[in-house]
């Protein structure tokens, strides 16, 4: 409707002190604000700018279909936006993550997918301040007289109640886009945190098992040489500050080509783990080493432990097999498997390579071996000075 025609009008007395005037043309009411000049009881209205309180009118009501149709479709992109990262998450086995982690762009483009639910509830917060902002609008569509029957009755009451109102949507839009784009983000972040956690947890476990694979023996599940040979060298060092004695008992099995030819490689294999899970029954202290040092060979390595009590080991061994009897026939020794022992002792100087605690209990292992094997060559400490053929030096021997 446009009005472009001035007008004048006389107000009875009784509407002196009211500030809108309901104006009524044909079918359309509108609601016309107006102020009593100096007493008179006239109202004038001249179309300065003609049509404008019309055309406010249109504008308001286009603008206001604005966040009507931008609210759902947020809404709609946020609920899409979130169930493709949940199908996302659903769908994408642990293990191709894992893999997928390799590639850094990948796992950048990952992570951004998380925030989508934040970027989703951005979207529509932004809708939602955007419709608060327009609902303060509201105060325009009241003075360009949108609502003349309301007006007609809440003349008064009605603008502010608008006021009001428009400023409560406005800072509950607020409100409510700040919580719509931080939830989301939170939510985001803690599936991000525990993804990783969880992820460092298995790496942690999968290099621990990788760790141990490389440092024990396939075959009988004892450390490997490699192992040994590093405990070996920290023990030492260690023996050397704390001027505690290291021990080394080497253990062999008698014969064993003849078991092997005998029994076969397999049996000879069975039989090696027996020798080494007795080893491993034996060495029950926490601090005890058993190694496979090589072959047949294998080692205990026990810190903080003098001569006399890596013999005491070396003897248990020798009862303890003899008390699983394990059979071995073609044995020229016994009809039983059998092992022959070396021991040696030292108090460690950092000067000194740790292999001589090996070299001493090979001597010992050699000396065993030359009596008669199944048993236990113990080589004193003044063997470390001294140096010619093993049989011309003091040994403390065992038989089992
Ligand atoms: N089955 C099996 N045999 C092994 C393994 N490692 C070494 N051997 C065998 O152990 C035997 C060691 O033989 P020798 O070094 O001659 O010693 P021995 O026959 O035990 O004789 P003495 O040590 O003098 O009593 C060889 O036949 C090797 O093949 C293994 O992992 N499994």
């Amino acid at each position: 409707m446009l009005i472009h025609t001035s007008w004048r009008l006389s107000l009875p007395q009784s509407s002196h002190n009211q500030k809108h005037l309901i104006v009524t043309t044909g079918k359309t009411s509108f609601w016309h604000p107006y102020r009593l000049e100096n007493g008179s009881s006239e109202v004038r209205h001249s179309p300065s700018r003609p049509g404008r309180s019309v055309d406010l009118r249109a504008i308001c009501s286009k603008i206001l279909l604005v966040p009507c149709v931008l609210r759902p479709l947020c809404g709609l992109f946020f609920w899409l936006a979130r169930s493709w990262n949940r199908s996302a998450a659903i769908h994408q086995p642990d293990e191709e993550r894992i893999q997928q982690r390799g590639n850094d762009m990948r796992m950048k483009s990952k992570s951004m997918r998380y925030t989508n639910p934040g970027l989703a509830g951005l979207a529509l917060a932004v809708a939602l301040a955007l419709d608060a902002a327009l609902s303060l609008g509201g105060m325009v569509p009241a003075k360009a007289a949108l609502f003349p029957t309301a007006s007609a009755l809440f003349s008064s009451f009605l603008p502010k109640l608008l006021h009001t109102g428009a400023i409560v949507a406005f800072i509950s839009g607020i409100i409510l886009a700040v919580v719509l784009i931080l939830l989301p983000m939170r939510q985001a972040y803690r599936a991000r945190e525990a993804r990783l956690l969880r992820e460092r947890k298995r790496l942690e476990e999968r290099s621990k098992a990788l760790q141990q694979q490389a440092a024990s023996d396939g075959l009988l599940g004892i450390a490997n040489r490699r192992e040994f040979e590093r405990v070996l060298d920290l023990e030492w060092r260690r023996a050397a500050r704390e001027r505690q004695p290291l021990s080394l008992v080497l253990i062999d099995i008698d014969c064993f080509k003849v078991f092997n030819d005998t029994y076969g490689h397999l049996e000879g294999d069975t039989c090696l783990c027996q020798v080494a899970n007795v080893l491993r029954e034996a060495a029950a202290r926490p601090g005890d080493l058993v190694a496979r040092y090589g072959g047949e060979e294998m080692v205990i390595l026990m810190p903080r432990t003098d001569l006399d009590g890596a013999t005491r080991m070396a003897q248990r061994v020798h009862e303890m097999l003899a008390e699983r009897a394990l059979p071995f026939t073609a044995s020229p020794i016994t009809e039983r498997v059998t092992v022959s022992i070396g021991v040696s002792s030292l108090l460690p100087k950092r000067h000194i390579d740790a292999h001589t605690l090996v070299h001493q209990a090979d001597e010992g292992l050699y000396a065993a071996k030359e009596n008669g094997r199944n048993q236990t060559v113990a080589v004193p400490r003044l063997r470390l000075i001294a140096s010619g053929p093993a049989s011309s030096l003091p040994q403390q021997a065992s038989g089992a």
